[in-house]
Formats: structure tokens, sequence, C-alpha cells
């Protein structure tokens, strides 16, 4: 799957598809899944509890929007993907370089739900505390190899492994080298869609691993993960949606058990109206 996307992906073109944050009618289903999303990350990390010397994101891609809310309780960060051109297009946004994608309208809206800090102070500390932007592939054990990341406090992944797992047995394989990056007791944050089989980028089509809910839960539990947090937001208009096919998009958050094979369940499963 890497090989598709090294060829085919155009971060551009992902970005102005999926992560437009605007008022525009025609966008109110992108609007509503960025908006999401950033809501369930400014809650998750507003609680204080999660914090410590290192964050990794794993499949970054070429965005940062998953970091604005956790990059305040982190000492660094690490990003990265499997995608010459994503990692290219994250470091020109880390250097502030002209061209760039424009995060501004998503910063501002962390802000604004947060009342606390302001927008420059975001992207100093981003741009100050991203240290490395590595190439991934989850595939691997080491997903970073040959490069070895001590591990992490806090782990962050994003509508990464259902893209670059053709099959079940995959996604596990790959979900368990992931949490092998995390230290006992880290948090797993993970953004992830439901049932969703492809998306489009320009002209080019990017199968989906189709991944239902029981499976999600039950591949985690059996990783020594116990769900702290997991909430569903419905898509509002499959149908209509022709740019992909996602039933409902996911936000988890997962602590990893010292020993793998405990897990204490306390699911918070809520699915909001809007
Ligand atoms: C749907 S995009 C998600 C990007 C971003 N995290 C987001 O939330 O929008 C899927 C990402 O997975 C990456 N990817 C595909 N195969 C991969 C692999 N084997 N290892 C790591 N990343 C991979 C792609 O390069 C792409 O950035």
């Amino acid at each position: 799957m890497g090989e598709l996307y090294q060829s085919k992906f155009d971060p551009k073109t992902y970005l102005d598809n999926f992560y437009q944050l605007s008022d525009a009618p025609e966008q109110k289903d992108i609007r509503r899944f960025v908006t999401f999303v950033l809501c369930q990350l400014s809650q998750t990390f507003s609680t204080g509890k999660y914090r410590g010397k290192r964050l990794i994101e794993v499949g970054t891609g070429p965005n940062i929007h998953t970091l604005i809310s956790a990059c305040e309780h982190f000492e660094e960060i690490v990003v990265s993907d499997y995608t010459d051109s994503n990692r290219r297009e994250l470091e020109k946004w880390i250097r502030a370089e002209e061209g760039c994608f424009n995060w501004d309208a998503h910063i501002q809206f962390v802000c604004d739900l947060e009342g606390r800090r302001t927008p420059a102070v975001v992207k100093e500390t981003l741009r100050q505390k991203i240290k490395n932007v590595l190439k991934c592939d989850t595939n691997l054990e080491n997903p970073f190899q040959p490069v070895t990341v001590e591990p992490a406090d806090c782990i962050i992944s994003s509508l990464c492994l259902e893209a670059a797992c053709k099959d079940q047995e995959a996604y596990r394989h790959s979900l368990g080298a992931m949490v092998g990056l995390l230290r006992p007791g880290g948090v797993l944050v993970m953004i992830g869609d439901l049932n969703e089989t492809f998306y489009i980028v320009g002209e080019e089509r990017f199968p989906v691993l189709s991944l239902s809910q029981d499976f999600i839960k039950k591949t985690l539990c059996e990783l020594g993960l116990s769900i702290q947090h997991f909430i569903l937001q419905k898509d509002e208009d499959t149908e209509l949606n022709l740019k992909c096919d996602y039933e409902a998009s996911g936000h988890l958050v997962l602590s990893r058990h010292a020993r793998v094979g405990i897990n204490v369940y306390d699911i918070s499963l809520v699915i909001p109206d809007t």
C-alpha cells in the first residue's frame, strides 16, 4: 500500500479536499469532520492527564492539526509518514516556507475552544517542539527502522492504519508494533473511520481497510490496552458524499497496561446527535 501513496498521493490535494475549515455550504461535511476531531483532541488534552517527555505521531500525513492541543503537554514531538511528499509538506510548514498549507483557521478554532493560548504561541510551540520528521512504515516491527526512538508517553495516529494495512491480520500486527512504541502506562490516541472502503484524492482512489467497531475494540483489548474514552460521530449523508464512504468517525483514548492481557473496560460510548 505504501508504494501507492509514494507514487500517487498528492498532499496539497488531500489537504484541500479534506481539511479546509470553511463555512461554505458545500464544505459542511468536511467542517463537521474536522471540528469533531479538533474538539475531541482538545477535550482529551485539556484534562491535563496526558503529559510527558515524548509524543510520537504515526502516519502524520501532511497534517499538523492533530498536534495543536497536545503540543503544550510534551517536551518533544516526533512526526512520521511513509510518503516522501507528505514529510516534505510537514517540513515546509515547520520552516514556515512560502506555499505551505495554511493551518491558521484550525489553530484559531482550538485557541477559541481553550480560551488560553494565542495562535502565535501555538505555532511557535509546535515548530519548536517537533524535533524529527521520520520515515515510517507501519508494516515493520520497528516502524522507524533503522532509527530507534525511545518509548513514547503518548502516541497519536489518525486515519493511518486503515490506509496502510491490506487485511485484518496486517492491522493487528501494525497496531501491535505501534503499541510497542508506547511506554507502559502511556496513552494512545487514535482517530479512525468505521466501515470505510475508499477515499478519493483528486483523480486517485485509495482503498481503506473496512473496520467494524467490534473488531477494533477486540483487537485493542488483545493488545493490552484499556479504553478510556471512545466516541463516534456518524456521517450524516454517506450516499451523497462522493469523496469517501465512511459510516462514522471515531476518537479513541487508550492506556497501555504494564502487562499485556489485563483489560479494564471503562468505555464511554457517545454518539452525538449533531
Ligand atoms: C488517509 S491519510 C491520513 C493522514 C493524516 N494522518 C490524517 O489524519 O489526515 C493516510 C496516511 O497513511 C500514510 N501511510 C500509508 N501507508 C503507510 C505505511 N505503510 N506506513 C506509514 N504510513 C503510511 C500515508 O502516507 C498517508 O499519509
